[in-house]
């Protein structure tokens, strides 16, 4: 069986009587994407500091390739990268010698290191900013840079907090699919922590819910919306060219549905216990209308994520920005 490449092992930090980490247990397995999820305060932070050795765990332990982050914490640094928020560079030098020294300090020699920060300069598309001095990058472009400097030591694992604080739509988008496509194509780990939702669901494969330091649910978005709505039933979206009471009074007498919600005219949610869109489709045939549009309700993950803290988690706490 393949190891985890990260185990949390009832991690916990208390500060001052703040239980920062609260008995955190999570692997992470190689090559996946996670999401760290949760509003401020909510730990994320704590956790990414001591499994960089960074901070000493008040008790339990989180190993990184094999090795325990608090006893060998060079051992855990040389093989994961930590893009911070915001990255300071010489901002006197380009972005070539700023990476040439990074790999430098890394113990890669400087004609290997050159080549390297070359080809991950054009990887992050940087490639005709190399020999620009860093002050006169964009918030992107040194993101960008950020990245490519993670990546020259060649690590097993990144860890990224909030990588996309302050770029532009476009820019955030880019950012992300490189990351996606490094974390396919090459085989890394990506612990993403982020508050911003839509960023989160599209690359990571799963995701953690963080709050006042507890890992209140993990998994993929479909295990999730499983676990927290499969209560609620399906909702199918049904658009049909005219709703009447006849179609509603011939819908709620479907053995499997249980509510049936008229939005407009033409719109209706029906709610049930399984998938019944095979028959929803023979029952509108019958009534005489015409089935304009058929789909079964996904639940995105700022559903999930309001979901989980206004009720499925019976949590108070606040709900994040979302933007
Ligand atoms: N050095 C510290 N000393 C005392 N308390 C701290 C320290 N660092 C964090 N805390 C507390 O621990 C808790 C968790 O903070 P942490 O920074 O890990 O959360 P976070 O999820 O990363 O939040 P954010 O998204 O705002 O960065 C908070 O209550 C915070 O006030």
């Amino acid at each position: 069986m393949v190891e985890p490449i990260i185990t949390f092992e009832n991690l916990t930090k208390k500060y001052d009587g703040v239980l920062a980490v609260d008995h955190l247990s999570l692997t992470v397995e190689r090559g996946e994407v996670f999401g760290l999820l949760g509003p401020n305060g909510a730990g994320k932070s704590t956790t990414i500091l001591m499994m960089l050795g960074l901070t000493e765990p008040t008790s339990g332990q989180v190993k990184v390739c094999g090795f325990n982050s608090t006893r060998e914490p060079k051992k855990v640094k040389e093989r994961v990268g930590y893009l911070p928020d915001s990255v300071g560079f010489y901002e006197d030098r380009t972005g070539l010698e700023n990476l040439v020294l990074t790999a430098m300090l890394n113990g890669v020699p400087r004609g290997k290191a050159t080549e390297r920060a070359t080809r991950l300069l054009k990887e992050v598309g940087l490639e005709e900013a190399m020999n620009k001095k860093t002050g006169k990058y964009s918030r992107g472009m040194k993101q960008r840079l950020g990245l490519a400097d993670v990546l020259i030591k060649e690590p097993d694992v990144i860890v990224l907090d909030e990588p996309t604080l302050g770029i532009d739509p476009q820019g955030v988008q880019d950012l992300l699919q490189l990351i996606e496509k490094l974390s396919k194509e090459q085989g890394i780990t990506v612990l993403l922590s982020s508050h911003h939702l839509h960023q989160v669901q599209q690359i990571c494969d799963r995701v953690g819910l963080f709050v006042d330091g507890k890992l209140l649910a993990k998994g993929t978005l479909d295990e999730l919306s499983q676990e927290l709505f499969s209560k609620e039933g399906i909702t199918t979206i049904v658009k049909v060219s005219e709703v009447s009471d006849e179609l509603i009074t011939m819908i709620k007498n479907h053995p499997s549905v249980f509510e049936v919600e008229k939005v407009d005219k033409q719109n209706l949610h029906v709610k049930s216990e399984t998938d019944v869109t095979g028959g929803l489709v023979h029952l509108i045939m019958d009534s005489g209308k015409s089935l304009l549009e058929l789909s079964i309700k996904e639940y995105g993950l700022d559903e999930i994520y309001h979901q989980y803290f206004q009720g499925g988690g019976n949590h108070e706490a606040p709900i994040p920005r979302t933007t």
